[in-house]
C-alpha cells in the first residue's frame, strides 16, 4: 500500500506555499506576453484530444513544485497499486479496478490472487451477445414482437453515467431503439415514463450494484406491476426484465431470472461503473461496437495515465491544476463547461464521479484534515451558460477555474452553427484571461460617442479583471472512443486529487446518515398520530405534511 502523507507536511507544498505568493501577483496576460512558447510549453497531445493547459496561473517552476508534491505524496506508488489490484478502498475492504473492465489488452489482473480478467470476459460477452440480440430484434418480447424500448432503472452510479454516455453519443444510437432513464423515487419520474411505452415491446433494466437502493426498487417494483397488470402471467417476466447487479440473491427474490441477470463485482465503484455491465443499457442504445470502441477509448487512457511521466499526464496535470487553486488560491468550485450540447450531462456525471470520490474531511489516518479537500463540481453547456452564470465567473469575487471542452467537428454540420459555437468558445476562454482594461473600456467609450460624465460614472463596471484560469480540452469529434478517453481522464484526475489529499476516495459513507433517517421517519409519515420524535422543526414540517394531506 502507498503512504499515508499529509501534503501539507511535504516539502513542495511548503515551497508551493512560498511560490503562491509570487504567482498571486502576476496576470495571465503579462506571462503570455513574456513567453511566445507558452502554448508549446503547456499543452500536450493525447491520439485526438489536445489540452491546452497554458491559461493557467503557473510557470514551469510551478508546474514542478505540483509535481513534486505528487511524487513526495507517493503517486507513483498509488497508481501501481490501483492497476494492479491492491485494497485501495480500504474502509470496504476492496480493490478499485474499474480500469480492468476496459482492460482490451487482457493483462491478468489479480484480486486475492485470482485473475479478474475471465469473469470480465465472460459478462462483456454476455453484454455483446444480448445487445446484438435485442438490437437486431431476435430477443422477442411475450407477443413475439421485437424490443424497441429500454427503460433503465437506476440512481446515481446506476443511472448517471449510462444517461450522460447515451446522450453524448446520440448520434451513434440506434434508430429503432428508444431509451428511457427512470431514477427518482418521485412517482412521477416512473409515471411519466410509463405513459410513453408498450409493454409488448418494453425491456426494463434493473440497474443496482446492491440491488437494495430504495428509490430502485419502489420504481422497479411500480414497473414490475404496471407490467403484470397489462400482461396477466408472470412468466412473461423474463423476456422484459433483466437485471444488471452484483447480488444475484437480491436479484433472484425480485424474480428476475438470475439467467437474465449481467453480473458485476464489489471492486467496481457505483460512480466508476458504466464500463461494466451497469453500461448494457449503452450497448442496446448505440451498439456493442460502439460500447467497445468506448470502453477502447478508456484504456488507452488508462495506459497513458500509467506510462507518462507527470508532466506529461492529462489527468495528472488537471489534477495538480485543482489542488493549486483549491488549495493556495482558495478556490472552492470548479467548473465544467462542454461547447457541445450532446454533452449536456457531462458535469452532471462528474458532480457524482468527483464529490462523492473527495468529499472527505477525514483523511487516511483517520484523522481531520487541515487543508481543503474536493470542490463544488458544476457546469452547463455553452453556450447556454454564458448568458446565464458567466457572468459570476467574469466579474464576480469567487475565482472559478473552468474546463472548456469542445470538438472541433459537429456531428450535426448545420450552416455556420459550429463556427459560431466555437468562436464564442476561444473568445471566452480568452476574455477570462485577459479581461479588459479602464483603459480599452474608456477607448471603447469615446468610439461610440459616450459623453465624459458617463465613462466617469460607468467605466469601472465595464473593467474586467482577467486573470481567470481555464483549461481548454479540445478534439476531433465526439465519437465513442474520444468519449472514452475524456471520462476515464477525469476519473484519474479525481483519484490523483483523492491520493494528495490522502483520503479514502472510493467509499461513500456520506450518503448513509440521509438514507437512515428516511427509513425511520417513513413509517411516521402514516401514522395516525402526531410526531415529536425530532427536533422542533423536523415534527413541525412532518405533522404540517400529514395536516395538509388529510
Ligand atoms: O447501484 P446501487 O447499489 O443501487 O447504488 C446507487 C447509488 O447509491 C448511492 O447511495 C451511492 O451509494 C452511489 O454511489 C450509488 O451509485
Amino acid at each position: 500500500m502507498f503512504p499515508a502523507i499529509n501534503p501539507t507536511s511535504t516539502q513542495a507544498w511548503e515551497k508551493l506555499f512560498q511560490h503562491y505568493a509570487d504567482i498571486e501577483a502576476k496576470h495571465l496576460k503579462d506571462l503570455f506576453q513574456q513567453d511566445p512558447q507558452r502554448f508549446e510549453k503547456f499543452s500536450l497531445t493525447f491520439e485526438n484530444i489536445l489540452l491546452d493547459y497554458s491559461k493557467n496561473r503557473i510557470t514551469e517552476e510551478t508546474r514542478s513544485l505540483l509535481v513534486s508534491l505528487a511524487e513526495e505524496c507517493g503517486l507513483k506508488d498509488a497508481i501501481d497499486a490501483m492497476f494492479n489490484g491492491e485494497k485501495i478502498n480500504f474502509t470496504e475492504n476492496r480493490s478499485v479496478l474499474h480500469v480492468a473492465l476496459r482492460n482490451r489488452s487482457n493483462t491478468p489482473v489479480l484480486v486475492d490472487g485470482q485473475d479478474v480478467m475471465p469473469d470480465v470476459n465472460r459478462v462483456l460477452a454476455q453484454v455483446e451477445q444480448f445487445s446484438n440480440a435485442v438490437i437486431n430484434g431476435e430477443w422477442k418480447g411475450y407477443t413475439g414482437k421485437a424490443i424497441n424500448t429500454i427503460v433503465n432503472i437506476g440512481i446515481g452510479g446506476s443511472d448517471l453515467g449510462p444517461v450522460m454516455v447515451t446522450e453524448a453519443l446520440k448520434p451513434y444510437k440506434k434508430a429503432h431503439i428508444e431509451t428511457y432513464f427512470v431514477s427518482n423515487v418521485d412517482a412521477t419520474h416512473i409515471a411519466e415514463t410509463l405513459k410513453k411505452i408498450d409493454p409488448e415491446t418494453t425491456l426494463f433494466m434493473i440497474a443496482s450494484k446492491t440491488f437494495t437502493t430504495q428509490e430502485t426498487m419502489t420504481n422497479a417494483h411500480s414497473a414490475r406491476k404496471w407490467f403484470l397488470e397489462q400482461v396477466q402471467d408472470e412468466a412473461h417476466i423474463k423476456k422484459h426484465f433483466v437485471a444488471l447487479s452484483t447480488n444475484a440473491q437480491a436479484v433472484a427474490e425480485f424474480g428476475i431470472d438470475t439467467q437474465n441477470m449481467f453480473e458485476f463485482w464489489d471492486w467496481v465503484g457505483g460512480r466508476y461503473s458504466l464500463w461494466s455491465a451497469i453500461g448494457l443499457s449503452i450497448a442496446c442504445t448505440v451498439g456493442y461496437d460502439n460500447f467497445k470502441q468506448l470502453l477502447e477509448g478508456a484504456h488507452a487512457m488508462d495506459n497513458h495515465f500509467k506510462s507518462a511521466p507527470f508532466e506529461e499526464n492529462a489527468p495528472v496535470l488537471l489534477a495538480l491544476l485543482g489542488i493549486w487553486y483549491n488549495n493556495f488560491f482558495g478556490a472552492d468550485s470548479h467548473a465544467l463547461l462542454p461547447y457541445d450540447q450532446y454533452m449536456h450531462r457531462f458535469a452532471a456525471y462528474f458532480q457524482q464521479g468527483d464529490m462523492e470520490s473527495n468529499g472527505k474531511y477525514v483523511d487516511r489516518n483517520g484523522q481531520p484534515v487541515n487543508y481543503q479537500t474536493g470542490p463544488i463540481i458544476w457546469g452547463e453547456p455553452g453556450t447556454n451558460g454564458q448568458h446565464a452564470f458567466y457572468q459570476l465567473i467574469h466579474q464576480g469575487t469567487k475565482l472559478i477555474p473552468c474546463d472548456f471542452l469542445a470538438p472541433a467537428n459537429s456531428h450535426n454540420p448545420l450552416g455556420d452553427h459550429h463556427p459560431k459555437l466555437m468562436a464564442n468558445f476561444f473568445a471566452q476562454t480568452e476574455a477570462l484571461m485577459n479581461g479588459k482594461s479602464e483603459e480599452q473600456v474608456i477607448d471603447e467609450m469615446h468610439q461610440l460617442g459616450c459623453s465624459e460624465e458617463d465613462i466617469r460614472n460607468l467605466k469601472t463596471y465595464k473593467v474586467f479583471e482577467g486573470n481567470r484560469p481555464t483549461n481548454s480540452i479540445l478534439f476531433k469529434l465526439l465519437d465513442p472512443r474520444t468519449l472514452g478517453s475524456l471520462i476515464a481522464m477525469y476519473e484519474h484526475k479525481i483519484f490523483v486529487q483523492g491520493v494528495i489529499w490522502n483520503i479514502y476516495s472510493f467509499d461513500q459513507w456520506g450518503v448513509e446518515l440521509g438514507k437512515q433517517l428516511a427509513k425511520k421517519i417513513l413509517p411516521e409519515l402514516t401514522s395516525a398520530e402526531d410526531v415529536n420524535s425530532h427536533d422542533s422543526s423536523t415534527n413541525g414540517l412532518i405533522n404540517q405534511f400529514k395536516e395538509f394531506r388529510k
